[in-house]
């Protein structure tokens, strides 16, 4: 097809093999135009904006070498592959991301083949490559065959364990893996820990020695074109860092630094690897997070996450709020306990800002600890803390304290360490999708011998549970509060400590009981108005706690009323389980009560507005109007589309 000269070459690719075409020339300017693009989706959809920018060069270089699908290239946390999903067959879709029906902001096995592995927490990539790897040296996937397993991972993904973990398994196995550790020098927030600080000195001037062995006569084997690039890689190559760093004592060859934006180190220095790897081989690449936007490079996150923007000037459309986040509630509440008592301490897993300890860290820095991504080691390290007689507060999101699971489990509940877990984006939470939801951690921690569980039900009940928390000596204890703004209530200037196991009555009412655990209190509250209409009015009570269960007032609901309606924003397994448990023991459904408990549906609900996602979830207003319609056996009239 012939093209008009002034046509973007990004318009001849629709998938990574059109750029095999390319002249090394030609795929700079298709990296020039692949960064336009992004930034010109992402100001129409918001999105992680920054990590996508510093990786744009080394993508088109990437798909310009191997050949994926075959070749399995695995992004790490995979927050940076909107350039991958433009450049693999996505481009006229990009405009959807994180929407409803849209793509993924992540990778998505379901979403493409080019996208190998599916992605969202970090540091899983060379674990997944290296299963990878082995697969394909068993004979795996026979139709289509593997090629190369390639992981990219980030600086910040690098600091985990589990990164460790998997690179100690490939330097014993010596399987051909490619890992691209791609160095921007920022997690989130600026990374933080002895990995950071020897990455830095790796590129700050430490003696190179000469990488002898795949220098030497790189260039004759290679076919023609690419000779003169390997030459250069050859020269270049002569002058990298090789041998005696801590991946090289893993098992790994390593070559770097590269510059991650320049194409006459990167395309000369991939075709070699690909063309000479044998064992596995790590590839030090530095890029800086949000290259080629200045309002991304400028800002503290370097772009990290973005609001839909105005690209020229950079600015944010956000809509204006009139609740304080519940983040910001904790992180003042903590703050002002932190005053009070010098035992409290705090601990974030790479989540500063996220989680709202900024604060504590701008205040009390000495008592605030960002480990990195290891929430494992948080835990672990949280409990050791209260072992050592402080008052710890291990703030992490729901989703992410999954990955320190056995730590809560054998390290804090069977020691009964009094740590406190500040559990935030609890329930469902927007754009980010199903693997960022906080679904599971009531019914993980609720199970837990000697937990305290609670939600708050607004901003000014989270006060109270931060100040019930400091106050709790004996044990671990949990709070958990969703992402996002409050409802507006009036703040108490300081929180009060609730009494452990007790609910709270909201309105008293007949026939039928709501026993709300959380957030989805105001939705109960709708209903009960649309319910109050109709000549229904159902007493709605605040559990306030999971664990321990406030069993007179449970048992006070299910003796005075005809039904018995549990709701809380988590899976199966959780509040609504434990409840039914004490009315099972308590022999309350002998007696004819009607119990319907409304939890998270047993599926993995895709992005859209958390809104619309508690829609999927019928746990809305409406749903609950419907739910208590239904238990008391009221016909209902079809609402108008
Ligand atoms: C297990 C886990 N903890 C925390 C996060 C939140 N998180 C997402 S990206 C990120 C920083 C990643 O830094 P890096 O790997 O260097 O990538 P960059 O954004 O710099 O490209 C963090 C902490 C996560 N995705 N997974
Ligand atoms: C990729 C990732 O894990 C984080 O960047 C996450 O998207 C942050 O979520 P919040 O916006 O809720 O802090
Ligand atoms: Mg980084």
């Amino acid at each position: 097809m012939s093209q008009r000269p002034d046509t973007p070459l990004l318009d001849r690719v629709t998938e990574p093999a059109d750029l095999k075409r390319f002249s090394d020339a030609e795929l700079r300017q298709v990296a020039h135009e692949l960064r336009a693009e992004t930034i010109s989706a992402v100001s129409e959809t918001g999105g992680h904006l920054g990590a996508g920018l510093g990786v744009v060069e080394l993508t088109v270089a990437l798909h310009a070498i191997w050949d994926a699908p075959k070749d399995r290239i695995v992004w790490d946390v995979s927050h940076q592959t909107y350039p991958h999903k433009i450049l693999t067959g996505r481009r006229d879709r990009i405009r959807t991301l994180r929407q409803k029906g849209g793509l993924s902001g992540f990778t998505k096995r379901s979403e493409s083949p080019y996208d190998p592995f599916g992605a969202a927490h970090s540091s899983t990539s060379i674990s997944a490559a290296l299963g990878f790897a082995v697969a394909r040296d068993l004979g795996g996937a026979p139709e289509h065959g593997i090629g190369d397993a390639i992981a990219v991972i980030g600086d910040g993904a690098m600091s985990a364990g589990m990164a460790f973990e998997a690179m100690n398994n490939a330097g014993a196995l010596k399987k051909r893996l490619i890992v691209i550790l791609n160095d921007n020098d920022m997690s989130i927030a600026p990374p933080v820990g002895a990995l950071s600080s020897y990455l830095s000195r790796l590129y700050a001037g430490a003696p190179f020695q000469e990488l002898k062995a795949a220098a030497k006569g790189m260039a004759s084997l290679l076919p023609p074109p690419f000779q003169e690039g390997a030459k250069r890689a050859k020269d270049m190559l002569k002058s990298l860092a090789v041998g005696g760093t801590l991946f090289e004592e893993l098992g790994f060859s390593y070559i770097g630094p590269l510059d991650g934006h320049d194409m006459s180190q990167l395309l000369p220095v991939l075709r070699t690897v690909k063309a000479r790897a044998q064992g596995p081989v790590l590839i030090h690449v530095v890029t800086k997070k949000g290259k080629g936007y200045a309002p991304a490079e400028r800002a503290i996150d370097r772009g990290h996450a973005t609001g839909k923007f105005d690209v020229v000037s950079g600015e944010q459309k956000k809509a204006p709020s009139n609740a304080p986040s519940y983040t910001s509630v904790f992180g003042k509440e903590l703050v002002r306990l932190a005053a009070e008592d010098p035992k409290i301490v705090a601990v974030t897993a790479a989540m500063p800002d996220g989680t709202g300890l900024n604060l504590m860290a701008e205040r009390y820095p000495s008592r605030c600890f960002d480990v990195g991504i290891a929430e494992q080691h948080g835990v672990t390290f949280a409990a050791g803390l209260a072992a050592g007689g402080m008052k710890p507060f291990c703030a992490m999101y729901s989703t992410f304290l999954q990955r320190g699971y056995d730590q809560v489990v054998h390290d804090v509940a069977i020691q009964r360490l009094p740590v406190r877990f500040a559990v935030d984006r609890a329930g469902l939470v927007g754009a980010d999708g199903a693997t960022h939801a906080g679904s599971f951690d009531v019914a993980y921690l609720a199970n837990l011998p000697g937990f305290v569980v609670m939600a708050a039900a607004d901003e000014a009940e989270l006060k109270h549970m931060v100040a019930t928390a400091a106050a709790h000596d004996s044990g671990p204890i949990a709070f958990r509060y969703p992402r996002g703004e409050g409802v507006g209530v009036e703040l108490p200037a300081k929180g009060e400590v609730l009494e452990i196991g007790r609910g709270r009555l909201i309105r008293e009412g007949a026939r039928v009981a709501i026993l709300s655990f959380g957030t989805r209190l105001s939705e109960v509250m709708t209903a009960c108005e649309a319910l109050d209409a109709r000549g229904i009015t159902p007493t709605v009570a605040d559990a306030r706690f999971a664990k321990p269960l406030d069993r007179d007032l449970i048992l006070r609901l299910a003796r005075d009323h005809e039904a018995l309606i549990t709701i809380e924003e988590g899976a199966v397994g959780g509040f609504g389980s434990h409840v039914a448990q004490l009315l099972a023991e308590e022999g309350v459904f002998d007696h004819g009560l009607k119990y319907r408990s409304m939890v998270l549906p047993d599926v993995f609900i895709d992005q859209s507005t958390p809104e619309d996602m508690y829609a999927t979830a019928a746990m809305n207003a409406p749903d609950i109007e419907a739910k208590v319609l239904e238990v008391l056996g009221v016909a209902q009239v079809k609402r108008k589309a």
